[in-house]
């Protein structure tokens, strides 16, 4: 898997964000997007999900041979604070709805996802009360344990304790090694283990 960005763009009205941004992500590397609060680290990650459309340029997902863009989005996860949960779901209600459109990784069961996250005694709960950094989790452990080779995470220890982040480095350690990961990060802790840091302001006019 590979992602190409071809001296792409995106402007908000007269404003570019980011211009001219060529770049080859490549599988089994770890990215961190960083730059300054509003320099558009969460636009560049959502524009390389699909889930918003860049300007200019080109935005290619690659696997053996090009895929076609209207399918990229079966090959990325992603996990971002301003992505919502279905709060009327329980967590066993949620996984077991998620597998049904995104399989998860070999082996893992809604059951053990569960266990990992350390969430069995909220299985049964409702979402809509759960705290924000039990939320957190589960939208990383969405992300990370989809089978899917790239892996997107926006400010991925966002409401985290030490026993959260840990889990998260957890995560990575022990899913992440073989797949394409980037995150959007300001945080040396969200980012350390990346191998490859972009910075935005290197794209701006
Ligand atoms: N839908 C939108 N319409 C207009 N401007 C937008 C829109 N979304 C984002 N922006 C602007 O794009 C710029 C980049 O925002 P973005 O959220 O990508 O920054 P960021 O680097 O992720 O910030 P932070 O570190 O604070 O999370 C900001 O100036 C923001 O106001």
């Amino acid at each position: 898997m590979k992602i190409l960005l071809s001296d792409a763009g995106k402007r908000y009205n007269r404003e570019w964000i980011f211009r001219h941004l060529t770049y080859e992500f490549e599988q089994a590397q770890a990215y961190a997007i960083t730059g300054n609060n509003g320099s558009g680290k969460s636009t560049l990650l959502q524009i390389i999900s699909g889930a918003v459309q860049h300007s200019e340029g080109t935005i290619q997902y690659h696997e053996d041979d090009l895929i076609a863009a209207d399918v990229q989005h079966r090959f990325a996860a992603m996990a971002a604070p301003y992505l919502e949960l279905p709060e009327e779901m329980t967590l066993t209600e949620f996984l077991t709805f998620h597998q049904s459109f995104k399989a998860f990784l070999p082996g893992l069961t809604v059951k053990t996802i569960i266990a990992l996250l350390g969430l069995e005694r909220a299985a049964a709960k409702q979402i809509r009360y759960f705290s924000s950094g039990m939320k957190q989790r589960v939208k990383l452990a969405q992300a990370i344990l989809s089978d899917v080779p790239v892996v997107l995470l926006d400010e991925p220890c966002t409401n985290l304790d030490a026993d959260g982040i840990s889990l998260y480095h957890r995560l990575i350690n022990e899913y992440c090694a073989e797949r394409l990961v980037i995150v959007s990060s300001n945080d040396e802790v969200e980012y350390k283990f990346c191998n490859h840091k972009i910075s935005i302001m290197d794209y701006k006019e």
